[in-house]
């Protein structure tokens, strides 16, 4: 990477993509040193950490085999603290699961000959292959002029140590015929058994909110569209790597596989722990579910959406994982989201101001998905005390 050596972030930003190889390309090619690109002082998260030593910690589980009477009160619970818990007993076969795992490893270290015919920044059918660049500027420091001012501002690019292969399933599906032949058979299968357990959910999550179990579906019909496909490749200098930058999802709700590998964090946020972060360890058998920004603000709030990143932990092994967006399919200009009306009252007034999905991805988009900028262009005024 001659150019980020010279110090030209832009056009060494440009070169890792044209190398079409991704950040498991670096890694082939024997880097020893993270490059530049890589590097984010001001983002860098600190290493693991242990669980708090104070109240015990526990991401809850929510045990499908159990009655619905017993469910529901643990999804509400779940989702009012953490908004991020783990399912177990989910009806999807351990099969489907560890088969998409396998075939996303498969994709990803196949020979750069073979994965760099996918590698695209935009869709190309619905499908592409490429290193997201974190969507935040990074403010760098700019040399005084000779009046003895700086520039304002610039951003720096920053590129997170992973690879991603992202399939659009919905609202118009992915030409599957486009799916890279590593992934042909297994992901459309994980997304279609997904997708079954996701439209349960939903209806746990509309039960738990007390607004019956078809609520938030004729609200959203909410669909798992989105797959998000990442790979963590090892790194020589995991310290100093973002693997995922903290952030919110902006979905309904996430469900997540990963593989045994580790990594992914969750930001606490009340009480003597707030802001500490925890891991989130694999627990073999056991979907994630983490929710959205689009179900707090529905919700008006009764349910969190929780700030989660990965860090890169190990020199030695590649994580997999897999991300289910489940997103409203309505979506069109006369589909107005919002708080539902039945959990809006006199006490508790609309925290948020109706829009539409389209225009919330792209709030999203321009905040640099960080939760508080995301949603705050979307809060009501509250009428009684005058504050945003
Ligand atoms: O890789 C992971 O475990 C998390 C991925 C994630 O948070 C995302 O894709 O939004
Ligand atoms: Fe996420």
């Amino acid at each position: 990477m001659a150019a980020a050596e010279e110090g030209d972030a832009p056009a060494s930003l440009a070169e890792f993509h044209s190398s079409r190889a991704g950040v498991r390309g670096l890694v082939e090619s024997g880097v020893i040193a993270v490059p530049p690109l890589f590097l984010a002082p001001d983002c860098k998260p600190s290493p693991p950490q242990p669980p708090p030593t104070g109240a015990a910690f526990a991401i809850p589980t929510v045990d499908l085999s159990l009655t619905r009477s017993a469910v529901v009160p643990l999804v509400r619970a779940a989702a009012r603290s953490f908004g991020f818990f783990y399912v177990t007993n989910h009806g999807v076969l351990d099969g489907t699961v560890a088969s998409a795992i396998s075939a996303v490893r498969a994709f990803h270290e196949q020979p750069v000959t073979a994965r760099s015919a996918c590698y695209s920044l935009t869709p190309v059918d619905g499908v592409n292959y490429y290193t997201i660049p974190i969507p935040i500027p990074i403010p760098i420091q700019q040399p005084r002029n000779s009046a003895g001012q700086r520039a304002s501002s610039a951003a720096s690019p920053l590129l997170p140590w992973r690879d991603s292969l992202v399939v659009r399933f919905g609202p118009e599906a992915a030409d599957l015929g486009r799916l890279p032949a590593a992934c042909r058979e297994a992901l459309p299968e994980y997304q279609r058994s997904l997708t079954a357990f996701g439209k349960e959910m939903a209806g746990l999550l509309s039960e738990a909110l007390g607004v019956g179990a078809e609520r938030l579906e004729q609200e959203m019909q909410v669909e798992g569209c989105l797959m998000a496909c990442h790979y963590y490749p090892p790194c020589p200098e995991p310290a100093r790597v973002v693997g995922n930058l903290e952030h919110t999802d902006p979905s309904v709700f996430t469900v997540l596989s990963q593989d045994a590998v580790g990594g992914l964090q969750i930001r606490l946020e009340e009480g003597g722990t707030a802001g500490e972060w925890v891991d989130v360890p694999p627990v073999p058998g056991a979907l994630l579910v983490n929710l959205g920004n689009v179900l707090k603000m529905v919700s008006n709030d009764e349910y969190e959406s929780v700030e989660h990143r990965v860090v890169v932990s190990s020199s030695e092994d590649a994580r997999v994982s897999i991300a289910l967006f489940f997103n409203p399919a309505k979506r069109g200009d006369s589909d107005l989201l919002g708080p539902l009306p039945e959990l809006v009252t006199a006490d508790k007034p609309a925290r948020y101001r109706r829009f539409t999905f389209p225009e919330f991805m792209r709030s999203h988009r321009e905040s640099g998905h960080a939760r508080s900028s995301s949603i705050a262009r979307f809060r009501a005024a509250d009428s009684r005390t005058g504050r945003p």
